[in-house]
C-alpha cells in the first residue's frame, strides 16, 4: 500500500495524442485506486499563489468584529465568513475557521413551486477591511476554474469518453467554489478533528496547502495516509459527481484534517469545481473493460450520493451549516432527509 500520494504532471497533457496514451491510463488508475494524488506543472502563476496565501491570512488576522461582518449566517447562499467550532461533519464540531465564496452571480427570484437548491446561487460577502480579498480571489477563482476544465477534459479523455463528455454538466455555469480555511492548533486533549471524514461533493477537488501537515486520506478502510504539503503542487481528489458519473469507476475518496499542534496554525485553501446546479448527471457508458471493473457508487445510508447536481450540493451544504439551514431552509430540512 502506498504511503504517499502520486504525482502527476498536467503539462503532459501538452503531448501529441498519439503520447498521451500512457499518461491517460496513469491519470485513470490513479484517480480510481487512490482518488487523490499531487498535481505539478498545473501552470499557475507561482506569484498569483503566494498572493492567494497572504490575502488569506490577511482575512482571517481581521478583527472578529469585521469577520462577523460577512458571517455566513447573513448569507441564504451559504457564503461568507464562520468562526471554528459551528460547522459539522459526521455530528461532530469542526475546529477550522472559514470563508466561503462561490460564483459570483444575481440571486434568483423563486416561485413557490422551485427546488430549494435555487437559492443557491446568489452573491458573496466581502469584508470592507479588506479590499485586496475580491480581485486577488476572483483572478485565482478564473485560473482554478481553466485548469479545472483541462484536467476534466483530460478524466473524459482517459475514460475513452469524447473529450468535451462532461461539458453539457457545468454547462455556462459551472458551480466554482472557493473556501478559505484555517485550522487552529489544539491542544492534545481537546478535539483533533480540523473537519471529519468526508467525501467532497463536486467534480474535482484542489487544495493549496501550506506547510503545516493535518491532511489525511482514506486509502483502504480504516488505513489513512498524510496528505503532507509539497510546494507548488496541489492536492487534487475526485469528489461525487464523478463517481456517479462513472457508476463508480473512480472513486470520490474520503478524507479528513487533523487539527495542528496548540500555538500552530494550518492555513489551506480550496477549490471545488462543480457542475451547474440544474444538471442532472447521467451515467454514461464506459467501454467494456472499463465497465466491468467498476464497482458501482457507494452506497452510505448517511451519505447518498444523488444524481441531480442541485440536491447533492444542497446536501452537503445544510449538514454542514445547521445554523444557516435553518434559517433558511427550514422547510426543506423538514422534506429532504440530508
Ligand atoms: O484543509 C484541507 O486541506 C482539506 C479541506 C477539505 O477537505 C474540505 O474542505 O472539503
Ligand atoms: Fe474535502
Amino acid at each position: 500500500m502506498a504511503s504517499t500520494l502520486p504525482v502527476l504532471d498536467l503539462a503532459l497533457l501538452e503531448l501529441p495524442d498519439a503520447e498521451q496514451a500512457q499518461y491517460l491510463a496513469e491519470l485513470r488508475e490513479t484517480a480510481r485506486d487512490v482518488g487523490f494524488f499531487y498535481l505539478v506543472n498545473h501552470g499557475i502563476n507561482p506569484q498569483l499563489l503566494k498572493n492567494v496565501q497572504s490575502i488569506t491570512r490577511a482575512f482571517f488576522a481581521l478583527p472578529d468584529e469585521e469577520k462577523q461582518r460577512v458571517s455566513m449566517i447573513h448569507s441564504p447562499h451559504f457564503r461568507g465568513y464562520n468562526r471554528a467550532g459551528v460547522e459539522y461533519t459526521r455530528e461532530q464540531r469542526d475546529q477550522r475557521e472559514q470563508f466561503d465564496i462561490g460564483a459570483e452571480r444575481a440571486a434568483l427570484t423563486l416561485q413557490p413551486d422551485d427546488p430549494a437548491w435555487k437559492q443557491l446561487q446568489g452573491p458573496n460577502l466581502w469584508p470592507q477591511a479588506l479590499p485586496q480579498l475580491r480581485p486577488v480571489i476572483h483572478a485565482w477563482q478564473q485560473a482554478m476554474t481553466d485548469v479545472a476544465l483541462r484536467l476534466l477534459r483530460a478524466f473524459a479523455k482517459s475514460l475513452s469518453l469524447p473529450p468535451d463528455a462532461f461539458d453539457a454538466l457545468y454547462g455556462t455555469h459551472p458551480n466554482e467554489h472557493v473556501k478559505l480555511i484555517r485550522y487552529p492548533g489544539q491542544d492534545a486533549a481537546a478535539s483533533q478533528q480540523g473537519v471529519g471524514a468526508h467525501k467532497d461533493s463536486g467534480f474535482l477537488t484542489f487544495l493549496l496547502q501550506d506547510d503545516q501537515p493535518g491532511l489525511q486520506v482514506e486509502v483502504a478502510p480504516d488505513q489513512w495516509i498524510d496528505a503532507l504539503p509539497k510546494p507548488g503542487a496541489f492536492v487534487v481528489n475526485i469528489g461525487e459527481l464523478l463517481e456517479i458519473a462513472t457508476n463508480g469507476y473512480l472513486r470520490a475518496t474520503v478524507h479528513r484534517v487533523v487539527s495542528p499542534p496548540a500555538k500552530q496554525q494550518r492555513i489551506s485553501i480550496a477549490f471545488f469545481l462543480g457542475a451547474q446546479l440544474d444538471a442532472e448527471v447521467p451515467l454514461y457508458q464506459l467501454p467494456p473493460q472499463l465497465a466491468a471493473e467498476a464497482r458501482g457508487p457507494t452506497s452510505d445510508p448517511s451519505n447518498p450520493l444523488l444524481r441531480e447536481v442541485g440536491w447533492n450540493y444542497l446536501k452537503g451544504r445544510l449538514r454542514s451549516h445547521r445554523d444557516v439551514a435553518q434559517r433558511y431552509y427550514a422547510d426543506t430540512l423538514i422534506s429532504v432527509k440530508s
